[in-house]
């Protein structure tokens, strides 16, 4: 009779065992790139849980370890081999690589594990893949049109003064804002409820009777608790706790507005002639979705609940962190901000010529939102596996070489990793700027590359650079410093990277004083 000591160390022989088998297999199947090795693989529900450490690389290394782990490896494609769970996968920091891997010609597809955050809501573009991706994309796309961004342009530009009123800013020679995240937040989320399905909020946002919940404070709900809906078991719905029942409660309210818009605006469709069509994307996605003729260009009401969601998420949040940034940049470089007052005052000297027309002409506020963004790209990374055996081009040590890939290898796309690659971006930690000013919609890597890449770049650069038009016309944006703390040491407190469901930087704290 084997003993239970016994049982256990046949067990544990086993487990070692079949990690080491699994370990050495996969380095090999990576093509024994140099790279991260840890517990557990930082995507795994640990490794992202866990704070990053030597041991648990999370979900922050791309941000903290930057200037590290390539320069380390001495190649700027690497893998990435957990000991003890989770996939194991290839990052890459190459331009040339990254291109490759989000071409949508077939060779490499979302798998189901790395969208489920955006299923939670219903099928969508940015979940898609194939033939599937091409129908979505197709119904969503003349949503996104020039008079779209004309009207993005005239809401943030409405918005911002609404705040202005409401904050009491108006009348005030200095504002002093602790955290400028949480009227970046707002405005966005303003925005995106607004132009994105044609219901603007109130700036005031006032509470709810209790027992009741506003569209407003559902909305805020549910956008923070993306995560907590994936792991929160169904039965923990039914626990006495408030906010796990707020949760609940805010997902279904959404829904249930969802589902009143999307019919309110079929019978709007049905009874209107041209000239009245309502501009805003949910409007526009089910009028392309019925205007085509033959019945697989169609989207059903879970596809038209699942983009419209994606939409306001992918939406608010990553272009709201990305003015964040832009602020605390600005706070830092008061010459380059001087430089971009007198460019909106030469391009936009009174009122009337705040236009969006006239925006095209903004080089440098649009180069501020550019660069903020390359240096806290929001959407950090791109993961895709491979649907058949294939060569990666342009990997190794001198960007040369070539790289078998497995079919059903996991290969991430690292954005922190591209745009601090000095070999790209020389001076990678210095805002610059003006490496945007002759840029290439094309060359723009922050919103992906090639016919996958973000639909709705335009929308978030409208929106960043009204913002900050708007915002610098009228006020000097400075650093809130603490009392004795110098520029250098508010860079180190302040311009740090926090990863939520996106990268951002962590709260920033400005001094508006107003132009004389
Ligand atoms: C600064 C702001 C933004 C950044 C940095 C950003 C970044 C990105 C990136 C990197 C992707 C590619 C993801 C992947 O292929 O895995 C993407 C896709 C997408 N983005 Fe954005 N985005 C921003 C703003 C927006 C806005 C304002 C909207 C909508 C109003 C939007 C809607 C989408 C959609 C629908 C996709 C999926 C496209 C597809 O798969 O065909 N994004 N975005």
């Amino acid at each position: 009779m084997l003993d239970a000591f016994s049982v256990l160390v046949a067990l544990a022989s086993i487990f070692v065992a079949s990690r080491v088998f699994s370990y050495v297999k996969a380095k090999r199947d990576l093509g024994h790139l140099p790279g991260l090795r840890s517990l557990v693989a930082p995507m795994s529900p640990f490794g992202a849980a866990l704070p990053t450490c030597w041991l648990n690389p999370g979900l922050e290394w791309q941000w903290r370890w930057r200037n590290q782990v390539y320069s380390r490896a001495g190649t700027e494609t690497i893998s990435a081999l957990p000991y003890l769970f989770g996939t194991p996968a290839i990052y890459t920091s190459s331009p040339e690589v990254a291109r490759q891997v989000v071409s949508t010609k077939g060779q490499f597809f979302k798998e189901h594990d790395t969208v489920l955050i955006t299923l939670l809501w219903g099928p969508s573009v940015f979940a898609a893949n194939g033939e599937d991706w091409k129908r979505h994309r197709r119904i969503i796309a003349p949503a996104f049109s020039p008079e779209t961004y004309a009207s993005v342009w005239a809401e943030t530009s409405r918005v911002f003064g609404e705040m202005e009123a409401a904050e009491g800013w108006i009348t005030k020679p200095v504002v002093d804002i602790p955290v400028v995240n949480d009227y970046t937040y707002k405005l966005a989320l303003s925005l995106i409820s607004s132009c994105g399905f044609g219901y603007p909020l109130s700036w005031e946002m006032p509470k709810s009777a209790p027992g009741e919940m506003s569209f407003a404070e559902a909305l805020a709900i549910v956008s923070n608790n993306h995560l907590m809906r994936l792991i929160l078991p169904r039965w923990s719905y039914h626990l006495p706790i408030q906010w796990i029942r707020d949760i609940e409660t805010a997902a279904n309210k959404m829904t249930e507005f969802m589902r009143d818009m999307i019919s309110l605006r079929r019978q709007e469709l049905a009874s209107c002639n041209g000239s009245e069509l309502r501009r805003d994307i949910l409007t526009l996605m089910i009028k392309s979705s019925n205007s085509e003729e033959e019945s697989k260009f169609k989207m059903d009401e879970s596809e038209l609940i699942g983009n419209t969601f994606l939409l306001l998420f992918a939406g608010h949040d990553t272009t709201a962190k990305t003015i964040d940034a832009s602020l605390a940049f600005l706070a830092l470089h008061e010459d380059y901000q001087e430089e971009m007052y007198r460019e909106i005052m030469e391009v936009m000297p009174t009122e009337a010529d705040f236009t969006f027309e006239n925006s095209a002409k903004l080089t440098k506020v649009r180069a501020c939102f550019l660069e903020a963004s390359r240096l806290f790209p929001a959407g950090f990374m791109m993961i895709r596996d491979a649907a058949e055996d294939l060569v990666l081009r342009n990997v190794g040590p001198d960007n040369d070489g070539l790289l078998p890939i497995k079919r059903g290898t996991r290969v991430v796309v690292d954005m922190p990793g591209i745009h601090y690659n000095p070999r790209v971006f020389p001076d990678p930690e210095a805002f610059k700027p003006e490496r945007w000013y002759d840029a290439h919609e094309n060359d723009i890597s922050m919103f992906s590359f090639g016919s996958r890449a973000c639909i709705g770049r335009r929308f978030a650069l409208t929106e960043g650079m009204c913002f900050l038009a708007k915002l610098l016309r009228s006020w000097r944006v400075e650093m809130l410093a603490k009392e004795g703390e110098t520029k250098e040491e508010w860079r180190r407190r302040v311009v740090q990277g926090k990863v939520t469901m996106n990268l951002g930087v962590g709260p920033v704290p400005i001094r508006l004083s107003r132009r004389s």
